[in-house]
């Protein structure tokens, strides 16, 4: 093992921005020995993940002969995982940049049986994108689809082992299409990503003076109207289906911007013009990942709940009270009408804990009593930033 002892863990403080630093008794530290080092632990980090993947394969082997890649997949696992890491990192790395290395390990390992498919809102370059690489690591292979309800199909069909498809965005609220969607497919909810989501204005000359119309998803020019009424009030807005694919339009004239995520930008040949421009520096959009089967618990969970509820006084009453006396926490009510009968009312609950154990599963059985009807949607890792 390499001796840290005498490595320099103030990080930058007394030290030159990047580069080489002075050392505690002020010495500059030799460039070469210093690499001598890093090249020791490179060789020290490799060995320990090939170590890994073989004990990876291993854990395969335990599972059984199973047919896929999905079967292999542990989302409950990967979560303890990467909590750990969290847990025990002590710095100089943030905890968001040691989850992304490890997730990219667990994605190789798990691929070494075979890529996981999963379907996202394409075109390549979309934020969809960027959270289904955030939560499944680059050795999935991304299927671009179409719109949210191809995700939906292609994922029911087996033609996706997952999808990701947003849900949320912390200054629009709920995307409605996506949750709708769940009044009639009968898929799972076994994931959540959430992103941190930056809008730049892109276009094919990268001249603020040439814009007379933007491109972009309808929830992204909502993002960053302020933005737009102080320095662009007469450019034309036109929503699309999906950010990328407004920058896939952009870039035929030079009249024309979008407003996407950077990656869209390279994809499609486009200047950035301006960015970030959305109104808040928060911008977080939420995604959930769609599956066909319901997972363990990870520890640390949420579950998202359909429930229809009889036409009667209190009904709503009724299914909220065991929540609240097995003390269990609610961080979302959503009503959506209920398809097929008028006036009807579908509830979108969203609960911390997991299905399977009390005391969610104690407060459920209550429910299940007096709910027309209570379907756990999924329950899944509450997301590792
Ligand atoms: O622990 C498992 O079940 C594994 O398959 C190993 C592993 C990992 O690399 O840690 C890989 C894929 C799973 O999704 C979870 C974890």
């Amino acid at each position: 093992m390499v001796d840290t002892r005498d490595i320099d863990r103030e990080g930058d403080q007394g030290g030159e921005a990047g580069g080489s630093r002075t050392d505690a008794a002020g010495a500059k530290p030799d460039l070469a020995a210093v690499r001598a080092q890093i090249d020791g632990i490179d060789r020290e980090i490799q060995a320990l993940i090939a170590e890994r993947a073989l004990f990876a394969r291993q854990v395969g082997r335990a599972k059984g002969r199973l047919a896929a890649a999905i079967d292999y997949y542990r989302p409950e696992r990967e979560a303890q995982v990467l909590r750990r890491v969290v847990d025990r990192n002590q710095g100089p790395l943030s905890d968001a940049v040691l989850v992304r290395l490890f997730r990219e390990i667990m994605s190789a390992c798990l691929a070494q049986q075979e890529p996981l498919k999963v379907g996202y809102l394409g075109p390549e370059g979309t934020f969809s994108q960027q959270a289904m690489q955030k939560h499944f690591g680059h050795s999935a292979h991304g299927l671009p689809l179409a719109s949210v309800e191809e995700v939906f199909e292609e994922v029911a069909s087996g033609a996706a082992d997952f999808g990701v498809v947003p849900v949320e965005n912390s200054s629009q609220g709920t995307i409605q299409s996506t949750l709708d969607m769940f009044l009639t497919s009968p898929l799972m909810i076994c994931g959540e990503v959430e992103l941190r989501v930056h809008q730049y204005l892109m276009s094919r000359t990268g001249r603020i003076e040439d814009i007379e119309r933007i491109y972009s998803h309808g929830l992204s020019l909502a993002q960053c109207k302020h933005w737009l009424r102080q320095h662009l009030p007469l450019a034309e807005r036109l929503p699309v289906a999906s950010n990328a694919e407004g920058a896939r339009r952009a870039r035929n004239a030079d009249d024309a911007a979008a407003i996407a995520g950077e990656t869209a930008g390279q994809v499609y040949g486009l200047k950035v013009v301006a960015g970030p421009i959305e109104d808040r520096n928060d911008n977080t959009t939420r995604f959930l990942v769609l599956g066909r089967a319901a997972f363990p618990p990870s520890g640390h969970d949420r579950t998202s709940l359909l429930v229809s509820i009889r036409d009667q006084p209190g009904a709503l009453y009724r299914i909220l009270e065991p929540l609240a006396r097995h003390g269990i926490s609610m961080d979302r009510i959503e009503s959506r009408p209920a398809h097929g009968a008028l006036w009807q009312y579908a509830f979108f609950i969203e609960v911390g804990g997991h299905a399977d154990e009390s005391p969610l599963k104690d407060a459920l059985a209550e429910i299940d009593a007096f709910a027309g009807e209570v379907r756990v949607l999924g329950s899944y890792p509450v997301a590792v930033p």
